[in-house]
């Protein structure tokens, strides 16, 4: 694969205590990355070292295979960074506000003025450009950080929790202006601790825990680490000598009472196990009176990752 982003044994510590460990990660180019983590486990340092603004207390970061402790200054002209909190000013209106921002990108008093207008629109700002900031709601100011950080044309994206605190039409409008980002070419790095988010529009993720990459992979592969379904069964007769023989199969790797007689079994398999567990049931006496099959959502994959549902 073509990588946009990568690091090799990254570490950053504040005072004596590590809040990143041993963390390598690869950004294909072209895809949209979603870096899944609880609070405080890492995404906003390890954003601020990849866009620069900090330093790794060791470890090398590449973007676009350029190395950071190098070419910072490069790195930066092709990287737009939004922020979790942009510092705008409230009395500027967005419009001004870009082309400042677009003049200190080095960009011509015209190109601002023409970059700036055209990202107006594709944000879907362009009837508020002459507003002060200061009346934005948090969703606009939002989509008033990623115009900004689109100026220049970056080739890649990185957004700290894009969606956070925002509702869900402006939830829908932040996902589709990401995916047209991402159908022109760019490669977008958003962190998110909402799983949600990242199963509907990432290509790819990394979840981080405690300041350690624990799974790095394209979505779907993601959603299959431990088990890649759940398979409901409903037994009048359950017993605790047919729950064993469920877990004695080969491809189940847990099983969950959800009530007196009915079991959740969570299975690992490419092909549709539910026959052979059923065989076993009735086989065993059980009268079966469920048995319905649901694929594992990502938070359960991230829960299961993560050893939290233990
Ligand atoms: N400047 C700093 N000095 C000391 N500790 C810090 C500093 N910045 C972050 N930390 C600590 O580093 C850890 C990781 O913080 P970070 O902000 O990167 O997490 P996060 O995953 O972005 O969390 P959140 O989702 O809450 O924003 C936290 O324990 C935090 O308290």
């Amino acid at each position: 694969m073509t990588v946009a982003i990568s690091t090799k044994k990254l570490y950053k510590k504040y005072g004596s205590r590590f809040v990143l460990e041993d963390l390598s990660l690869n950004v294909e180019k072209g895809s949209i990355y979603g870096f899944l983590g609880r609070n405080g486990a890492g995404k906003t340092t390890t954003i601020k070292l990849l866009s620069g603004l900090s330093t790794p207390t060791q470890g090398q970061i590449f973007v676009d295979g350029m190395d950071m402790s190098s070419e910072s200054g490069k790195i930066k002209q092709l990287l737009g960074l939004v922020p979790q909190d942009s510092g705008f000013y409230d009395e500027r209106t967005a419009l001004s506000h870009m082309i400042y921002y677009g003049r200190l990108k080095g960009l011509s008093k015209k190109e601002s003025l023409e970059q700036s207008r055209n990202l107006l629109d594709q944000v879907g700002l362009g009837n508020e450009m002459f507003k002060k900031v200061a009346y934005f709601s948090h969703g606009m100011k939002t989509r008033l950080g990623i115009a900004q950080a689109l100026l220049n044309k970056p080739e890649v994206l990185v957004l700290d929790e894009p969606t956070n605190g925002l509702d869900p039409v402006g939830i829908r409008q932040i996902r589709q202006i990401l995916r047209e980002c991402n159908n022109r070419g760019i490669t977008i790095f958003l962190s998110s601790h909402n799983l949600l988010e990242v199963q509907e529009i990432c290509t790819y993720v990394g979840i981080l825990d405690k300041g350690k990459l624990i799974a790095e992979s394209a979505i779907e592969k993601i959603r299959h680490l431990e088990s890649n379904g759940v398979i409901t069964i409903g037994v009048y007769n359950l017993s605790s000598e047919m729950i064993s023989l469920i877990k004695s199969l080969e491809f189940v790797v847990k099983t969950e009472l959800k009530a007196e007689n009915t079991l959740d079994i969570f299975v690992n398999s490419r092909i549709d196990v539910k026959p052979e567990i059923n065989r076993l049931i009735v086989e065993s006496g059980g009268r079966v009176f469920k048995l319905i099959e649901n694929s594992l959502s990502l938070e359960d994959a991230f829960l299961n990752a993560t050893g939290m549902n233990l």
